[in-house]
């Protein structure tokens, strides 16, 4: 139990050095927070919410997982080297992807919702 406790307290430290350290993590949380209090606003119903979280995770972890291999790669490899380069841009690169789809996700759920509300 003790163990289990202690884990979750170093996987909490990751989180806040992710959220102090690396400003893309701060901007994926404020766009996060808008996102989430529109869809509240807008009365969305629990399965698009979900739908809204489940894609706000993903951005959250992918983003998580691209400091992670930032930081081993930098500890591996602290001088040029064309695969801590590959590394670090497939890395980013699936950040990218996950930020696309959440557009995506937005324009689908709560642009037609908004559009709606200005006519
Ligand atoms: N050791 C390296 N060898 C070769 N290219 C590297 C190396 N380190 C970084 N790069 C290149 O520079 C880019 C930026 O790397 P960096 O580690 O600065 O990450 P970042 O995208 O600036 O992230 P952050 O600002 O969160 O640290 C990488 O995507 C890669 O193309």
């Amino acid at each position: 139990m003790l163990r289990l406790i202690r884990s979750f307290r170093w996987a909490i430290h990751g989180i806040g050095y992710a959220c102090r350290t690396q400003l893309n993590m701060k901007i994926h949380l404020l766009a996060a927070a808008l996102v989430m209090a529109v869809g509240l606003l807008l009365q969305m119903p629990p399965i698009e919410l979900a739908v809204l979280s489940i894609t706000i995770f993903m951005v959250l972890a992918a983003e998580m997982f691209n400091t992670a291999l930032e930081a081993a790669v930098d500890l591996v490899t602290p001088e040029f080297n064309l695969l801590a380069k590959i590394a670090k841009d497939v890395a980013a690169g699936a950040v990218l992807l996950t930020a696309l789809n959440a557009l995506l996700v937005a324009y689908l759920l709560i642009w037609p919702r908004l559009w709606d509300l200005m006519r």
